[in-house]
């Protein structure tokens, strides 16, 4: 069902909500649609998955994005972070990196979070066929994300790297096993056995790989003010495994910025333009 929808520099930004078979509820996504996007020529589409306490609309209101999105014929989704409503389980304590706008991308297997928590497959699978019957969209996509939601542009795109055409992330966790973060949640939605949490590590995804094995193009912004750099999101660690690969990654620490959207807003430009390269490439094969 269409909640709302509104012009945007020429295209349509639309949130539209529907019954999700993978997480047990209704869920609510926004959707930018480019100006010349129809049937007969579908958009290419951004993935967007935000990051902690964040809705499908924090970064739609705040980032920017339109303008070039339009300009460039991209279409833009993004998902809400968690599944959501009534009899979706909660942090009990309240607090804001578990529950509720903390679905960290992946598939719980720990009750009572097993019954809803399957943000994984709902982004890889089920949501693009819904937004597909529903919307000029195509089959090329590529994905970003922002802290949480960077960890899940990153490990969505290593390990299924046939359905993206290119990875970006803004201050990503990137060893979520390592951090407070990570831990509280994968202890909590997957359980004590640390073999299963490495399923959705960046860097253990990589360390992994071998040099034949594709790595999507991968662009990844880091503020060097950002309050959440040394504990949290381990950007560092990251490096060992690029270069084992060598693979094409651009890393690029911007001083002064933080973790906030104005870093967001600042750069998105950037990852729009980077993403524009491989969405519409040609004979790229990935379609
Ligand atoms: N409330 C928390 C911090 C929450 C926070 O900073 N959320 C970020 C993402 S952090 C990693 O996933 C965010 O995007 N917030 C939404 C926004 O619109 O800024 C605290 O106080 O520490």
């Amino acid at each position: 069902m269409i909640i709302s929808e509104t012009t945007s520099f020429g295209g349509r930004y639309l949130r539209v909500s529907h019954a999700s078979s993978t997480l047990n509820c209704e869920m609510t996504y926004g959707l930018f649609l480019p100006p010349e996007a129809s049937e007969d020529n579908p958009a290419p589409v951004l993935y967007w998955l935000s990051g902690l306490t964040c809705t499908d609309e924090n970064f739609m209101q705040k980032a920017g994005a339109h303008r070039l999105a339009a300009e460039l014929g991209i279409a833009i989704l993004a998902p809400d972070t968690s599944p959501r409503g009534e009899g979706v389980p909660d942090d009990p304590d309240g607090s804001y990196d578990l529950g509720l706008g903390a679905g960290f991308y992946l598939n719980a297997t720990k009750p009572p979070w097993s019954s809803h928590y399957h943000m994984f497959d709902y982004v890889l699978d089920e949501l693009p066929a819904v937004v597909k019957a529903q919307f000029p969209i195509s089959d090329v996509w590529s994905i970003a994300g922002h802290s949480m939601g960077g960890h899940g542009a990153l490990v969505l795109g290593l390990r299924h790297p046939y359905r993206f055409r290119s990875i970006s992330a803004f201050a990503p966790i990137v060893n979520p096993s390592a951090c407070p973060w990570g831990h509280k949640a994968f202890q909590n939605y997957l359980g004590d056995d640390e073999a299963r949490w490495h399923d959705y590590d960046a860097c253990h995804l990589l360390s992994h790989l071998m040099e034949e094995d594709e790595v999507l193009p991968l662009l990844i912004d880091q503020g060097d003010a950002d309050q959440f750099l040394e504990q949290q999101l381990l950007l560092p660690n990251l490096d060992p495994q690029l270069d084992r690969l060598q693979c094409s990654a651009e890393i690029r620490i911007q001083p002064g910025y933080d973790h906030s959207y104005y870093f967001i807003a600042s750069f998105i430009d950037d990852h729009l333009r980077f993403h524009a390269d491989y969405l519409f490439a040609q004979n790229n094969g990935a379609e």
